[in-house]
């Protein structure tokens, strides 16, 4: 029942794909204005310049984890009409968007991926200030009537889709212990139940070592075969992990032929993205502590090939094993 009922609510505060509009500020218009003194009854132009209208920028922020705090319409300032006696119109302020690390942008022809913090991708300009009176003078004209308007902004739809970067992505079936495993290696407090889908949204944890190294882990709703037919919560949310340098099978090794799960795992992998599969992994044997898990292990190793690690997530056994060897895979990559 509770299961419905998340599944219906299907993670609405968190978006990873959205379509906005950024409006670049308008131009302010130029001004037609003349000197004026006693005894200079027909003085030179003096009307100001409109100020240019605001830039729209995108802007990682490394705090942000979702792309629910992008508005759709995004418009920056305009830019101000200029004046008399030569005052110009001031500049429109730029509107700076902060969007989590790991989002693309696209319009065509723009694509931009953000990656660091502090990246920064201008997406909208703003229209040029139109220029006041004095810059049409000429001999023929000394007393130019006229002045130029200010343009529009650029204003461009885009979409955005966010593929969350972290270190470690964790692979697993619904159930097996992902955010039990998370929750134990690292700062994150992950929702954890005995119910599958318990986990709705992605989640990043950091793992932070004694010498202060950090690597960031990614843990995501459970993955079941058939995914990719959209069945459970689908396969969608692997663009997660897909930029993960190692995937972290978590198994749920009490269960009868914890083998067969992982290649169910890797075949929803690969049925998302070919090739994906392949990336270097390793297989955490969670619920060590369970009764059959011994034998299960025992089994499996003889026949396994690719590296795995016993751990109880729930009684943090054998957790430092596992980040020790992913911190020397993750060495070996560089
Ligand atoms: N006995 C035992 N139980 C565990 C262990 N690790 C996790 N569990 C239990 O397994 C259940 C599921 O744990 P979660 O961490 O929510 O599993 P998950 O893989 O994140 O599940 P979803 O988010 O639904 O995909 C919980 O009841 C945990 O207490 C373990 O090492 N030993
Ligand atoms: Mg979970």
């Amino acid at each position: 029942m509770q299961e419905n009922y998340k599944l219906r609510l299907g993670g609405r505060n968190f978006t990873d794909r959205m379509r906005c509009t950024a409006i670049g500020g308008h131009g302010g218009s130029g001004c037609v204005s003349f000197f004026r003194d006693v005894f200079v009854p027909r003085g030179p132009p003096n009307g100001g310049d409109g100020g240019h209208g605001g830039d729209v920028w995108f802007e990682v922020d490394e705090n942000e984890t979702s792309l629910s705090c992008v508005k759709q319409r995004l418009s920056a300032r305009p830019g101000m009409n200029g004046r008399g006696k030569a005052m110009h119109g001031p500049r429109g302020s730029d509107l700076v968007v902060r969007v989590p690390k790991g989002t693309l942008v696209r319009e065509i022809p723009l694509h931009a991926d953000l990656t660091t913090h502090g990246q920064r991708v201008l997406v909208a300009r703003g229209g040029l200030g139109g220029p006041g009176n004095p810059h049409f003078s000429s001999p023929t004209d000394r007393q130019p009537h006229y002045a130029l308007r200010g343009l529009a902004g650029q204003t461009r739809t885009l979409d955005l889709e966010l593929k969350t970067i972290a270190d470690v992505g964790l692979v697993g079936l619904p159930n097996a212990g992902k955010s039990t495993f998370l929750s134990a290696v690292s700062n994150a407090h992950p929702k954890i139940a005995a119910y599958p889908f318990t986990t709705l949204n992605p989640y990043i944890g950091t793992v932070t070592f004694r010498d202060t190294h950090q690597i960031t882990v990614a843990d995501i709703p459970g993955l079941i075969p058939g995914a990719h037919r959209n069945v459970g919560l689908g396969h969608s949310f692997l663009r997660h992990v897909e930029r993960s340098r190692i995937l972290v099978y978590i198994v749920d090794i009490s269960r009868p032929d914890p083998w067969n799960d992982l290649r169910a795992l890797q075949t929803e992998l690969d049925l998302y993205k070919p090739g994906l599969a392949e990336r270097p992994s390793l297989v955490v044997a969670n619920k060590a502590d369970a009764a059959n898990a011994r034998e299960n292990f025992e089994k499996w190793r003889a026949m396994a090939d690719i590296p795995m690690i016993p751990v109880s997530a729930k009684q943090a056994k054998n957790i430092t094993k596992v980040t020790a060897t992913i911190r020397t895979m993750l060495e070996q990559l560089k």
